[in-house]
């Protein structure tokens, strides 16, 4: 598992770290890996490294310190360095000078737009922990002027550190170089940082509990239910899909399918489109209603069922049958119109939110603000329940504060139906008996791989996504295999 780390508690740890360091030998740790960064990045673009040329963009603080240790360190490389000095007066001192020592040069942001516009890279020291709000000024003016692949130290300026909010001029860097620990940015705004390289500068033993956690591959395939020699097809959980209507049985196939797909075991259809439903997945035992459905170990509930009175009713069962429940789109819209239905539920029993941003504003009351994480905090304390908001960037709070994120390779689960699949690999990880809170990350991760391996850069629709889903559980369980 990877963790992520706020500003507040990087300082804190930073703190402790540079107490007990020689002056100056954080930076430079920093500033070797920008510059083993950016001269990969030369060769990768341009072909080679001499002879090369990079601006510095460098601001007041010591993100602008490394960005011109790094630019000395390239010169000994023999690239032709030039530094774009953004505040003078407060520039980083030594890294100035060191600068200057390996024949660097250095110009006003007045001369910088034309050498933005020509040079081989751009490395970008405006801002790093410190920043507050979007680029200002000069930087704010000079970021259209560049023209270069983009090199940012710690994170791409002007986006903010713990949220990755974007409310004005900022860099949107090829690649990012950051320090010691990862930074919320860097997961929830991928797109400005682009790939992100984690350089070690000796921090770890500093670091506390993270404030956000990534699941990796191994902890996804360890958490993954799977049969074992006593097993039989109601040991692993049974779970029991409440989903689709005779008009739109879609949701109802792809959320059963999902599930199907998923774990071992049985699972149960209960809904109008049960015909539908046996016809494509004939090992489905389905019926016609959550009554006659028998029992289960887990619930999806949701997808298709509509938003009034019916899917109402539909809803409440399945709250009060006291299993763990996976509460997808129209459920999330019901509990919205009709709060007092989750009073139906057994306090305490597993609850799994699954809403997109508009969902989300509807069962909140208030649209999503710059702070997704905090968001997302909150509604799963005031629900107690753990809370999926979905999108490029996939947030999963536990009610105690935990937080999980799943980070997409691609954009094709934007897609009608992709959703659904989602909530029937949740249930299906619910009624195996796992932790709620992996439930939702595990499921999500598996979902935005099964779409990157059926996608291979072409679109899918939600069947493709749900046919890949075998190929990435292999994948995560045997690495290697098939690739994305
Ligand atoms: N500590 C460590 O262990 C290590 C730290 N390291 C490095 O230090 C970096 C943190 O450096 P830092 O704290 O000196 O501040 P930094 O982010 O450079 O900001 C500078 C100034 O920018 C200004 N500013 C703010 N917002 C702005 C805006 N929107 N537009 C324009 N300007 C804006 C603001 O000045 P103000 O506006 O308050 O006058 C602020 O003071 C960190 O990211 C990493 O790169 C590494 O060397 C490894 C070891
Ligand atoms: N731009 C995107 N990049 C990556 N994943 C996305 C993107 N947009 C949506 N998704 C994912 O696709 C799924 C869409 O779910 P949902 O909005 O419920 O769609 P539907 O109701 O059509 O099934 C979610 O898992 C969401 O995280
Ligand atoms: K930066």
């Amino acid at each position: 598992m990877q963790g992520i780390w706020t500003t507040e508690h990087l300082r804190a740890a930073e703190a402790r770290l540079l107490a007990a360091t020689p002056e100056g030998a954080l930076m430079q740790r920093a500033a070797f890996g920008v510059a083993v960064q950016a001269a990969d990045l030369l060769a990768e673009h341009t072909g080679h490294v001499v002879g090369r040329r990079v601006a510095l963009l460098v601001g007041a603080g010591n993100n602008g310190g490394d960005a011109l240790w790094a630019g000395s360190f390239l010169r000994r490389r023999g690239v032709a360095v030039t530094a774009v000095l953004l505040n003078p007066e407060r520039t980083h001192a030594a890294g100035l000078a060191a600068l200057r020592r390996s024949g660097g040069r250095v110009i006003t942001p007045a001369r910088a737009s034309q050498l933005l516009e020509s040079v081989d890279l751009v490395i970008d020291g405006i801002i790093g922990l410190s920043a507050r709000g979007a680029l200002r000024g000069d930087a704010a003016a000079l970021v259209g002027h560049i023209g270069a692949p983009v090199l940012a130290v710690d994170l791409p300026s002007g986006v903010d550190p713990d949220t990755g909010a974007v409310t004005g001029p900022a860099i949107t860097a090829t690649r990012t170089v950051t320090f010691g620990a990862r930074k919320p940015v860097h997961v929830l705004n991928p797109e400005r940082c682009g790939e992100v390289v984690l350089i070690d500068i000796g921090l770890a033993p500093e670091l506390g509990e993270p404030d956000l956690r990534r699941l990796d591959g191994v902890d996804i395939a360890a958490a993954w239910p799977v049969p074992g020699p006593h097993d039989n097809k109601y040991t692993q959980g049974v779970t029991g899909v409440a989903a689709g209507s005779a008009t739109y049985p879609g949701a109802a196939v792809l959320a059963t399918g999902a599930a199907v797909l998923a774990t071992s075991g049985m699972v149960r259809y209960a809904g109008p489109a049960a015909d539908v439903v046996r016809a494509r997945w004939p090992e489905v035992i389905a019926t016609g209603s959550v009554t006659d459905a028998g029992r289960v170990q887990a619930w999806v509930v949701g997808p298709g069922i509509g938003t009034g009175q019916e899917g109402r009713g539909v809803l409440r069962q399945v709250l009060e049958a006291g299993v763990p429940v996976c509460a997808d789109a129209d459920a999330t819209t019901l509990m919205a119109r009709f709060p007092e239905v989750l009073d139906a539920r057994e306090p305490g029993t597993p609850l799994v939110l699954t809403p997109h941003a508009g969902e989300f504003a509807r069962l909140t009351g208030h649209e999503l603000g710059h702070d997704r994480v905090a968001a997302v905090r909150e509604a799963a304390r005031k629900y107690d329940a753990v809370v999926l908001l979905k999108g490029n960037t996939t947030l999963v709070a536990a009610p105690d504060g935990r937080v999980l994120v799943n980070v997409a390779q691609g954009s094709w689960l934007a897609t009608a139906g992709s959703g659904d699949v989602l909530s029937g690999l949740i249930g299906a990880l619910l009624a195996g008996g796992v932790d709620p809170w992996l439930a939702a990350g595990a499921a999500a991760g598996v979902h935005s791989l099964a779409a990157d391996l059926a996608a291979r850069g072409v679109p899918v629709s939600a069947s493709g996504v749900l046919a890949a889903i075998p190929d990435a559980l292999r994948h995560l369980r045997h690495p290697g295999f098939p690739r994305p």
